[in-house]
């Protein structure tokens, strides 16, 4: 089948506009945006070892972590893409303290939608050639169009994104993302430059073999996490299952959702709320894990449902196969009752 009978994935934001009755378009221009964005940074990506982008800049963001080079340049050029056209009137990031009022253009302020995105995720591997991602969440603004952006339009139950998803720079490159109506994924062609419906309706086998964890921190994990990673290593009916932990949540989250797994970022002794950001990083894989059949908690509550306070306030996250996730949460229910 030669690339000119796969749907590209302009064709697709188009053709799937007219699931939203009074669709303008702006949601199809501001994924469009995300589509440029991402190819930008792919190719920054590909020549990293030769472009003088790997290695730290020297400066801490607010989660105290240092930032990459690479995380830099690619918030950059996000930022760049979206505040350069009239499709959304604010962004918040992973790697700004605070979010940005886009007034780069006249109308920005006209527009609907916030964006949330991590521009670079699994930070730790850009050095060592290991995949890494960028996330994003779409929401619908509360405050009127026309008047000044507020804290309160980020700030907004997982449950009420208009689009979530994200792009993998792996192997090969893809962007999957949902508009509420299933998951779709697209594989980029490099010598085209155009991404292509590589895996469309993208669902979560309802079980699967592989449980991802950093087990480096296990003594500092609650009770519920070491008793659901010794029930995984047991020999019993369909297990021991496989350990793999890639440590780039897109790249564990995209293997779980092909073969069936489970990824766990738990609450330590040390973080109590885990490390993974609730409004960049959770609650847009949680909106694509529900799309695909999946499932997305705390170890308790519904990912989506949880009430945001703080621009990068951290959860714990258990996402993938359901069953797997609701194994998990069987043993958080019992360690925490005993
Ligand atoms: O090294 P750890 O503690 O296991 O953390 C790995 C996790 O942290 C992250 O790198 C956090 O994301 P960022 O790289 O965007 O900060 C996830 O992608 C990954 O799953
Ligand atoms: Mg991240
Ligand atoms: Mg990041």
């Amino acid at each position: 089948m030669s690339d000119q009978s796969f749907q590209t994935l302009g064709e697709f934001i188009i053709d799937k506009q007219e699931d939203f009755m009074y669709s303008t378009g702006e949601l199809s221009r501001l994924l469009s945006a995300i589509r440029l964005a991402s190819k930008v940074v792919n190719r920054e990506v590909n020549k990293a070892g030769i472009a003088n982008i790997i290695g730290k800049v020297g400066n801490e963001n607010i989660q105290g972590e240092e930032q990459q080079k690479l995380d830099v340049l690619a918030n950059e050029i996000f930022i760049e893409a979206l505040s350069q056209r009239e499709v959304v009137c604010g962004i918040a990031s992973e790697e700004n303290d605070d979010y940005i009022e886009v007034k780069t253009v006249e109308n920005a302020h006209l527009s609907k939608y916030v964006v949330l995105i991590d521009p670079l995720d699994g930070s730790s591997n850009i050095d060592v050639n290991v995949s890494v991602g960028t996330i994003f969440s779409i929401y619908r603004r509360v405050t009127e169009p026309g008047t000044p952006v507020g804290l309160e339009d980020f700030l907004q139950k997982g449950v009420n994104q208009a689009a979530a998803g994200y792009v993998v720079y792996g192997s090969s490159t893809m962007i999957v993302y949902t508009t509420g109506k299933g998951v779709n994924g697209f594989t980029l062609d490099p010598s085209l430059g155009t991404y292509y419906l590589s895996h469309p309706c993208m669902e979560f086998p309802k079980t699967g073999k592989i449980y991802s964890i950093n087990e480096g921190n296990y003594i500092k994990f609650p009770q519920g996490v070491k008793d659901y990673i010794k029930y995984c290593q047991q020999e019993e009916d369909d297990r021991p299952y496989t350990s793999r932990y890639i440590g780039s949540l897109v790249s564990d989250f995209h293997r779980n959702m092909i073969k069936g797994g489970i990824y766990i970022y738990p609450s330590t002794s040390q973080s109590p709320n885990g490390k993974l950001r609730l409004l960049y990083e959770c609650n847009p894989m949680a909106f694509l894990a529900e799309q695909a059949g999946g499932k997305c908690t705390d170890g308790f509550r519904r990912i989506m449902e949880i009430e945001p306070t703080e621009l990068h306030q951290r959860v714990p996250f258990f996402c993938g196969s359901t069953t797997m996730v609701e194994k998990a949460e069987e043993f958080m229910a019992r360690a925490e009752k005993s």
